[in-house]
Formats: C-alpha cells, structure tokens, sequence
C-alpha cells in the first residue's frame, strides 16, 4: 500500500506536468483532495490526492532559496515544524543571517539541479538535451581554439595585422608601440588588441584619445570592426552630468574622446579619478616632448599613462617630430627602461650593429668567421658548431628578435614589404606664376609665406579670379568626369576661400573639412564626400584631413600646397592609398614656375622620390639638409643651387634606404610581421571560423529559442523574432535583423551581423541556455530493436567547469568542459547515442521517474563519479599544459631580461602568481552535473 501523502497548508508543491505553473502553496486539504494556488500564473487548482500529480519542494543545504521580495540566500540550515519548512543562510546582498518560511519563498523558483528537477518532475522536451550539449561543445571549441577575440572581427585576415594582434592582444598589460607605416591597418590592429583584452576578461575600462576629426570614424570603426560599442564624450556629455555630481569617466566603460577635450584641466581631472585598464592614443606623434618643453598633450597623456595597466600608441610617423619625442614615447610605455635620451641613442646603435651582423642569417647566407665574433659580441650565446641546419639558424634568429630593443615594445612593418598597394602615380603640372604673386614676392619673407602666396592679406579672397591653379582644378574635375577628388591644403582659409569660388563660379559639387567646423559638420561632409551619387565631387580639405581618415574610394588627389615636413606628406597620400584602395591613385602636384613651389616639387620628386613611393627616410634627409633646402626655397632662381641640393638629397636618401635593406631593421620588420609563425593563427582562425558548422548550430540553436531565420539570399539570413520566443536577444530587432555566417560577407556588407564564436548574438543564446535549467531533465522513448523492452539508459551531462577571475585567464588552460556519459542499468558507461528520440507524456514520464528511482539515484551517483574519472585526464593535461607553457614562458622572459631590458618585472611577476593560482583552481575542480535524460526502450 502506497504511504499517504501528507499535506499542510502552507507548504509548497510543484506540478509535475506544468511547469510553467510556477511554485504553488497549499490553500486547503481534505480526505481526498487539496486545493493548490499558483500565484505566478494566479490560478488555483484542485488536485485528486491519490493522482500523484504533485511534487514537494525542499531545499538542501547549498541550495539557493530566494524571498518572495527578490533577496536571496544559500541555505545552512532546513529546520521543519508542523510540517513547514523555514531555511536559514546569509543574505547575499546584506550577508546578513536570515530565514526564509516556505510560504514566502518567490513563486517563480527555478530548481537548478537536474536529479532534483528529476524527480520533482521538472521535465522538459527532451531535445533540449541535445541543444545543452551542443551549447557545451560549441562554447568549449570556440575557447579552446586560442583565436578568441580574433574571430568575430569584420576584417580580413590580413597577415602582418593578425600577427601583432594575436602577439599584442594575449599579453598581460601590454603596452606598445604601433608604428606600422601609414593605412597599413593600424586601427584595424588596436581594434582586435582591444577586442581580444575585452572578450578574455583582461580588460574591462578602455579610454581611447584621437584628433578630434578622427572621433567619428573610430566610434564608427569599433562598432563595424569589433562590434563595439563606444561612447563618445565631449562638453555636451560632461555638462549633462554636471547637476548629478557624479564623474561621467564613471559611468561608461568604453570611452572615446577627442585628444583636446581631454586635455581641457577639469575633464582630464576627471578622467584621472578613475582606472583604466587600458589607454589608446591614436595620431600620437602629437605628443611632441623635449626635456625642457614637453607639450601639454604630452603631459596629460603622461598622467593618463600612470593610472591606465595597458597602453596602445598609434603612430605611422614615429619620429614626425623628431627622435626626442619618438624616446619620450616609449617612456610612456615604459618609464623605467627609457629614462635617459642619451642612453637610448647609444641603444639603438647597438641594436642596428646587431642586425647588420644578422644580415647573412636573414640572407641565408653562409656566415663568415668575421661576423660569427661580430655577432658573438652582442650574442655571447652564438655558436658556429650550431648553426648549420635552417632550423638552428631560425632559432637563432627568433632569439636575436626577442633581445632586439625595441622588439616587444614597437612595431612597425613597412608597406614595402606588403604586396597588394595600388600604383602610385605622380603628375607634375608647372604653371606661370601669375603676376599679381610676383608682384607681391619679397625674397625676404618666410619660407611659409612665400610657399602660400594665396595668403597674402592684401590679396584677400581675391587670388581665385587669378590664380592658375583654380583654372587648372575646374579642367581636371571636367576631365575625370565625375571622379571624387580629394584636394588637401594647409589652410582652412585656402579651402574656404577655394570653395567659395567653386560655389560662385561652377556647379561643382563640393565640400570643405576643416579645423573650423565641428566634429559633427566634419563627419557630414566626409559622408557628403563619401556618398557615391548625389555626393560631393571634390572635397576641399585643410591640414586636418591629412591625417586617419579613410578615403580609399576615391582615386585622384590634388596637392595644392606642399608640407615641409615629408611625413606629412606621406599622410596626406596615405588617404587614398591605404589598403581596400582598388585603383591606381593619382596624385596631382600643380606648382609655379621659378618659385620656392617648384624648389619643393623637385625636392620631393626628385630628391626623395615621395610622391610614387613612401619614403621612409625622408624625415632622416629632411633633418640632414633642412638648412639648405630653407636657403634653396629662398632663392628659387638658383637654379644651379638647388638642383645640386635635389641630387644631394637623392644620394643621402639612396645612401639611407640601402642602410635600411641592409638589414638595419629587417629584425624589427621580422617581429612585426610574424613571418612564417602568423600563417599558423591564420589556419587557427579559419578552422574556428567555420561558416557552415557555425550555421548548422546556430540554426538548431535558433529554431529551438524561438527565433524565425530566413533566407535572403545564399549569404544573409534575416532573423525574427517568433511569437514564443524564449529569452529576448540583445541586437534582434523588431523589423529583422540580417545575418551571415561568413567572413568576407560581413567585410563587405557592414549592416549584416557576423555569427561567428565571438558574436554577442552567439555568445548571448548560449549563455542563455546554459544559465538556464531548460533541458536540465528529461525523459524520452528510443526505438533500439537490439535491446529489451523497457531497458533504460541515464544520459548525464557532466561539466569541469571551476570558477576564477577572468584575469587568471583559466580558459585557455581549461574551458568549461563538457563530457556525456551513457549510464546503464548495470551502472557502466555504454558508448551508445540515440538516432530518434519520442517525447513522453508528462505523467507516463512521471510514472516511470517514480518507478525507477532507485535505480536513477544510484545511475546519478555512478555517472558522476564515472564522469570525474575521465576528466581526471583533461584536468592533468590541462595542469601539466598550463604548467609547461607558464613556464616556459617565465624562463623565457627572465633569460632575456639580462639581454633585453624591455621585459618588465610585473609580466613575469603576473606569470609566477597566474601559475600558483590556477594550480590550485585546476587541481581543485570537480565536475558538476549539468542535465540528466532518462531514456527508456520502448520499440514500436
Ligand atoms: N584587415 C582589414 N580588413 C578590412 N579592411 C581593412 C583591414 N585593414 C585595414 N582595412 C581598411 O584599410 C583602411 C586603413 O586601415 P587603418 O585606418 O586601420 O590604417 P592606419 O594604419 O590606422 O592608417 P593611418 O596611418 O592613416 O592612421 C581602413 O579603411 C580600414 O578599414
């Protein structure tokens, strides 16, 4: 006879075939029925006592119990009186000791522990097995796969970019240099840094600092790239906090501002009061320092270096404004290497004696006895016995890399060695100097005023009506009919006054970009500029469009002044030729006749060779002859002079760009662009970047959370929202959301979300899924002819999942890891999986639940202790893994601190303390149960 259930008024019970009911209490008794309320859904229900068709909640020590008033507790201690339970714990918002009675536990209560949910009869479709471990395997591969963060990015895989971002992104508070010559993807690269110090835990504030009129596009470039989203601060943010007195550095975590705004006292106070994990200053040649007068910008990005762990400097002109400021740069990444100016020169031509001896290694070249001492003196550890297969050779050189000085701290690759830049090609167009400027002309002005004659206050806006260079402009627009030009300038005035012209004179479409309109009127031209139809055909830019911006659809540029400085004018090129640039690009250098203008177009074409070419050397030969060149652009009419000077200047510049070819920074070059080792991460990437497997998951994912995809076209899929949908998903919108699998869609189309590992709508349903207890229990029907009727099976889900800080970054030694097990009834592990699963009815489920508790219990208990043992082995491997690679890495790091001083003490210190903790986590983990399904034989 079965016992006789007893029932209290008060106590809680769950339905054993709704679960959607929620938590209900007991309202009434009699001799054979109870009355039942379920205030979650607000119905009452009168229940047969002999039907079964209730389950008695009770809470176990560890278990959470949460208040009908939202606080939670985990429970000590369960006492029962008069057939009521009251559970007692520390509150955890006020861990504070209290005691919650059963009959104010919250209605809504969700049974986490899948025996329990077992045998409450808790039971969900048990499909959602199979989703919780595809869940379990898709999140450990994606981890596993050592390219987090690099995935997801919307970015080709462009080799030199990957390496430094996969070098740079996996370290502990990096802070470096990116000094990769111009358009080559600095931005792309800092992007991916940022992106993989977010997703693996290491970085969680990041403050990014840019010219004003590059805020824009990198607010636009995070979102598109990495799908981050930034917020941008400028007065308008800071004055609506003001009345709150809070700090609005404290309120976001992703900041983007402008280098001046945080310059401004208040704001950079402000900034100041918080930490930052991580600090990026783009365009950072900016930051000009000497010992006596080190800029304001310099100073405050120096504070700002003292409170941020990692730093990001972007420059493609280190030495822009000379090797002062390009030292001082490091000093922010690293004050206590680079304290003394004069010790780093002395440095430097150490480090370029070592990689003029590497040369022969690099060559593959056989070594003389020469260069083996030359190379053992900066090397003591070089030995000739071993340097005769490519392999020790390589390694050889793979050690110089590291010891290099600026090795781990700069990087730098230079477009030379990267194929796939367009041509560049220069058009020269001497023009008369018209007579109203030569009337003007006095050899005694500066060299500014006299290369800019336009700004002649006598001549106000006037020079257009004469000025051969606008007559010429007007002919080439015709000429390239309808092509977008871009016109760079050194002066607003120029360019206003230019476009004026245009405005009263033609129907040109133009736009102007300039220091004085605001960022938001800047961004509207570039797009006005931008837009293919209807769009501005010229756009009319001051010095402040020379720099970052992306202009790469457009293939003519027109130089109407030229800088003095040649790295300007190597950014001012940069704009068009920059990678994604499809065309060929026009340069157009319009110049007067017998004036400083035609000094300085042969200086650069001549000299230099800068306008078809980037000239790597030209600040080395500026700095070297600038004297003379001022006194040759005085004095135009010697002509003698200055073509001596131009030749001068092209013998220096061959004499530099052989020095560099003769290895002097090949070893740098090798660092920054990874070699041979980026084609591995590459392979790594593409193989977890797999379109097709991510699309069948995401599918089945999708289907079973309620979400409708649908096929747009064989790339792009629209995702919508389903009238059931289970959970809301972050960046569905209502009107649908387009989606692709595929890499080179999502580069192409920017408004399509890219579903890789990485993506938040990804990363969002797993997560929901796997915090959820959906699917945690449940019972099918199998069809196995080969087995006995009524045979049964326990499926368990298993996890080795121990918990730390994100900084320990255990994932890459140990991702939750899942393991399914096939109990049977004679409690061994069988390798079997199920083809077809039947669902079954909740109370025949329930039935069988109750018929075979003690065989489930004892199956419980078995798989996970079954469970534990095979992933003993992962635990080991993932020790002696962690172990072996900390290591490693640690004697690397110490061995080349006595060579290298620009090892920092704190890495290797973070690495001996990572080391003994996750020691401790990995040996102490113990898998949980993550689901059980119950699987009973029962052929048709
Ligand atoms: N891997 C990539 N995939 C797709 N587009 C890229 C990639 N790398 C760079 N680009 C594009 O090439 C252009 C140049 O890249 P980026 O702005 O990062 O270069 P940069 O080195 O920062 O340039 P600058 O020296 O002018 O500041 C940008 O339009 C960028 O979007």
């Amino acid at each position: 006879m079965s016992q006789q259930i007893e029932y209290v008024v008060g106590q809680r019970w769950l339905s054993n075939s709704e679960v959607d009911l929620g938590l209900g209490v007991v309202m009434a008794e009699d001799i054979r029925s109870v009355l039942v309320l379920f205030p979650a859904v607000n119905e009452e229900r009168n229940y047969a006592k002999k039907q079964n068709a209730l389950a008695r909640l009770i809470l176990s020590d560890g278990e959470t119990a949460t208040h009908v008033d939202g606080w939670t507790i985990t429970v000590e201690k369960a006492t029962e009186q008069d057939g009521l339970y009251t559970y007692s714990g520390k509150r955890h918002d006020t861990e504070e000791y209290a005691s919650i009675v059963e009959v104010a536990l919250d209605h809504h209560v969700k049974v986490h522990q899948p025996e329990k949910r077992l045998f409450l009869g808790q039971l969900d479709d048990p499909k959602w097995f199979d989703t919780r471990l595809s869940c379990w395997q898709q999140q450990y591969d994606f981890a596993s796969s050592d390219a987090v963060g690099l995935i997801g990015a919307r970015v080709e895989l462009i080799p030199h970019q990957i390496h430094i971002a996969h070098e740079v992104g996996k370290r502990y508070a990096p802070r470096v240099l990116l000094a990769d010559e111009v358009g080559l993807g600095k931005t792309i690269e800092a992007a991916l840094i940022i992106h993989q110090q977010l997703l693996s835990g290491r970085a969680k504030r990041v403050l990014i600092c840019v010219p004003s009129p590059l805020v824009h596009q990198w607010l636009v470039e995070m979102l598109r790239r990495v799908n981050l989203h930034f917020s941008v601060f400028d007065e308008e943010r800071i004055e609506a906090v003001k009345e709150s007195g809070e700090n609005p550095f404290s309120q976001e975590q992703l900041v983007l501002c402008s280098q001046s705004f945080i310059e401004e006292e208040e704001v950079l106070h402000q900034a100041l009061s918080v930490d930052w994990d991580m600090l990026v200053v783009d365009e950072a040649h900016h930051l000009k320092w000497t010992p006596d007068a080190p800029s304001s910008a310099y100073l405050a990005i120096e504070k700002l270096s003292h409170k941020a762990t990692s730093i990001l400097l972007l420059t493609a002109t280190p030495d822009q404004l000379g090797h002062e400021s390009h030292f001082a740069r490091l000093r922010l990444l690293d004050p206590a290497r680079f304290h003394s100016y004069q010790s780093f020169v002395e440095e430097e031509a150490k480090y370029s004696e070592l990689a003029q001896a590497v040369n022969p290694l690099l060559n593959d070249e056989p070594l003389s006895d020469e260069e083996i001492t030359q190379l053992q003196a900066v090397s003591a550890d070089v030995d000739p016995v071993n340097l005769d297969t490519p392999e020790e050779r390589q390694k050889l050189v793979a050690d110089l890399i590291d010891r290099h000085g600026t090795g781990r701290l700069m990087f730098r690759n230079r477009r030379a060695s990267i194929s796939g830049f367009p041509k560049r090609i220069a058009h020269s167009v001497p023009l008369k100097l018209p007579k109203e400027y030569a009337l003007l002309h006095d050899p005694a002005d500066d060299i500014a005023t006299q290369l800019h004659p336009e700004r002649s206050a006598i001549l106000d806006d006037k020079w257009p009506l004469f000025d051969s260079r606008i007559q010429w402009l007007i002919k080439l627009l015709e000429d390239v009919q309808g092509d977008k030009v871009l016109l760079i300038c050194a002066y607003a005035s120029t360019a206003m006054q230019l476009a004026e012209y245009l405005r009263s004179k033609t129907s040109v479409r133009h736009t102007v970009f300039h220091e004085g309109m605001s960022i938001v009127e800047r961004d509207k031209a570039a797009h006005f500029f931008a837009t293919s139809e209807q769009g501005a055909q010229i756009m009319l830019c001051s010095e402040i469009g020379s720099e970052g911006r992306n202009f790469q659809f457009c293939r003519h540029l027109v130089l109407f002044d030229l800088p003095l400085n040649p790295d300007l004018l190597e950014q001012r090129i940069g704009r068009l030729d920059r990678i994604g640039q499809m065309h060929d690009v026009n340069i157009y250098l319009p110049y007067f006749e017998n004036h400083p203008q035609a000094v300085l177009f042969n200086w650069y074409h001549y000299g230099l060779n800068a306008f078809t070419h980037t000239c790597p050397v030209g600040s080395d030969v500026y700095e070297a002859l600038h004297s003379d060149l001022h006194a040759a652009l005085q004095s135009p009419e010697d002509m003698e002079n200055w073509q001596d000077l131009v030749e001068q200047a092209n013998n220096l510049s061959k004499t530099l760009k052989a020095d560099i070819e003769r290895g002097r920074d090949r070893l740098l070059e090798l660092n920054s662009s990874g070699g041979d080792k980026v084609e591995a991460v590459i392979d790594r990437i593409i193989g977890a970047d797999n379109a097709v497997k991510m699309m069948k998951f995401m599918s089945r994912l999708l289907d079973s959370l309620g979400v409708i995809q649908e096929e747009k076209d064989d790339q792009v899929f629209i995702l919508r929202q389903g009238e059931s949908m289970m959970f809301p998903i972050p960046g569905l919108h209502e009107e649908g959301t387009e989606v692709t699998y595929k890499r080179s869609v999502a580069t192409q189309l920017e408004h399509v979300h890219y579903l890789s590992g990485d993506s938040e709508i990804v990363t969002h349903c797993i997560d929901a899924i796997l915090t959820d207890v959906v699917g945690k229990s449940s019972v099918c029907f199998v069809n196995q002819v080969d087995a006995p009727v009524g045979a049964f099976w326990l499926e368990i889900i298993g996890v080795l999942a121990p918990v730390t800080d994100a900084k320990w970054q255990l994932y890459r030694y140990l991702p939750a890891t899942p393991i399914r097990l096939c109990i049977n009834a004679k409690y061994e592990a069988e390798d079997i999986h199920f083809e077809s699963i039947f669902k079954v009815k909740p109370k025949m489920a329930q039935q069988l639940i109750t018929a075979l508790s003690e065989q489930l219990k004892t199956a419980v208990d078995k798989g996970l202790s079954l469970a534990n043992e095979s992933l003993l082995g992962i635990k080991n491997d993932a020790l002696n893994n962690m172990q072996a690679s900390i290591d490693n890495e640690v004697e690397r790091l110490k061995h080349l601190q006595a060579h290298n001083p620009s090892i920092r003490d704190e890495e290797v210190q973070f690495l001996v303390e990572q080391k003994q903790h996750l020691m401790q986590v990995i040996s102490e983990a113990t898998p949980y149960l993550d689901s059980v399904r119950l699987v009973i034989n029962n052929p048709k």
